[in-house]
């Protein structure tokens, strides 16, 4: 799969200022990082360059802070445990362009490795504007993408700069392609996919897509709600967006034209809190009370899906079932999750999953090693998954 320059093609990088663009969009606890997965698999790249003599540039983003700088989305809290997986000390730049980013910049010694602070705190960053591309390309000599997970976003950071610099593909962007194209190019059916998840606007669409691919589509997590509402159901303080109900209807009728069985929870653990253990109770989505929010799929959704996954050969899957952060909100994900690994570990499935928090769910339910194969990427690899160019991938492709 690489019909594009990898950093094999690179040339001697001594000296060299790499601009290498990572997600680090990495579950967060206060200012503690709860989950390193996505930090861990960029290491190796970073380490390569460094040792290769070039000065490491890391270019990321973290949440969704739409354009402005927000204190809570800031990146300097992951310096520390991304300095410890590094094994030295990373720098870190208040800004990722102008003077701020300069100065950082041009205090690197050849092999330092220094973080810029959030790109998404520009608002060119997700217009893909070519001045806050052009802003970004002042610091780097050549231009390394690492963000397999943040490909299907076409950023100033994440396409624009393949374009305007010697660009290239990095090893986890080149795995994970890999990974991917070998376990699930011609999957053994049937195949079952599990979304969920609360980023529910910006994944609804590729349902439609998903449901001519896969044979079974459970939808669990904040995703389910919106779908529950969508068949006129009480979801009461839930997660749901509500203007997305059309949506979720089109992709039911898309689902029955296409043979895909579609599996929503029957049932649903309810709370009146957002928080580790809320007062809760187990009810059926018909008698949600109008005070309470869903937080996880009931003992009957459970049981249904792990007899869905043992129908099936292949599973795909992006999304937490539930609130999984939070106990006893993650009784759902972590069994269903033990269940596909038991089935992965008995060479009854193969096991593809994939997404920030996802991951850190599969880790917490002591299965990430489990799995066929676990991807840094949620909504990146659902699309994928879909067939389609994701935009990050296809900039460097065509610079191949
Ligand atoms: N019913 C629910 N209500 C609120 N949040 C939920 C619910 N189910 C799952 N979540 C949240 O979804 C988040 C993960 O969603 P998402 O970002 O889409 O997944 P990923 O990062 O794996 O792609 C988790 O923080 C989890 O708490
Ligand atoms: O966490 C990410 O994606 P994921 O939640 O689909 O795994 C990526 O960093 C992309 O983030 P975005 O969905 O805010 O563009």
């Amino acid at each position: 799969m690489t019909d594009f320059r990898t950093l094999d093609d690179a040339g001697p990088l001594q000296g060299k200022r790499v601009l290498l663009r990572v997600d680090l969009n990495v579950p967060m606890e206060g200012d503690r990082v709860t989950d390193a997965t996505r930090i861990e698999r960029v290491v190796p790249t970073i380490r390569e360059i460094a040792e290769k003599g070039g000065k490491v540039i890391l270019l990321a983003h973290f949440g969704r802070p739409k354009g402005k700088p927000d204190p809570k989305d800031s990146l300097k809290p992951i310096l520390s445990t991304l300095s410890d997986k590094v094994g030295k000390p990373v720098a870190f730049g208040e800004d990722c362009i102008g003077d701020a980013a300069a100065s950082a910049v041009g205090a690197l010694k050849d092999g330092d490795v220094l973080l810029l602070e959030n790109t998404r705190y520009h608002a060119g960053e997700e217009k893909n504007d070519p001045e806050f591309t052009k802003a970004l390309a002042a610091n780097g000599d050549i231009y390394v993408n690492e963000a397999f997970s943040a490909a299907h976003r076409a950023h100033a950071s994440t396409e624009g700069l393949a374009r305007v610099l010697p660009a290239y593909a990095g090893r986890l962007m080149q795995a994970e392609l890999d990974a991917l194209t070998k376990g699930l190019e011609s999957p053994t059916r049937p195949v079952i996919a599990i979304v969920g998840g609360a980023k529910v606007a910006t994944k609804i669409d590729l349902l439609e897509n998903l449901v001519a691919k896969v044979d079974m589509l459970v939808i669990g997590g904040g995703m389910a709600n919106t779908f529950l509402h969508a068949q006129g159901k009480d979801v009461g303080k839930s997660l749901c967006e509500k203007d997305l109900a059309e949506t979720a209807q089109r992709i039911l009728a898309a689902a029955k034209e296409k043979n895909c069985t579609i599996i929503l929870p029957a049932d649903a653990l309810v709370a009146r809190e957002f928080k580790a253990n809320a007062e809760n109770e187990t009810v059926t989505v018909d008698a949600v009370p109008s005070d309470a929010m869903i937080l996880d799929v009931g003992a009957a959704s459970m049981s249904t899906i792990d007899g869905a996954i043992d129908e099936a050969r292949t599973l795909v899957w992006n999304g937490p079932l539930g609130a999984f952060e939070l106990t006893p909100f993650d009784t759902g994900t972590v069994a269903v999750a033990r269940h596909a690994a038991a089935r992965t570990k008995a060479g009854q499935l193969v096991s593809v999953a994939g997404g920030g928090d996802t991951v850190a769910a599969l880790n917490h339910a002591g299965v990430g090693e489990d799995f066929s194969y676990v991807s840094t990427a949620g909504g990146a690899f659902l699309e994928w998954l879909e067939g389609k160019e994701l935009p990050g991938v296809e900039a460097l492709r065509a610079k191949g």
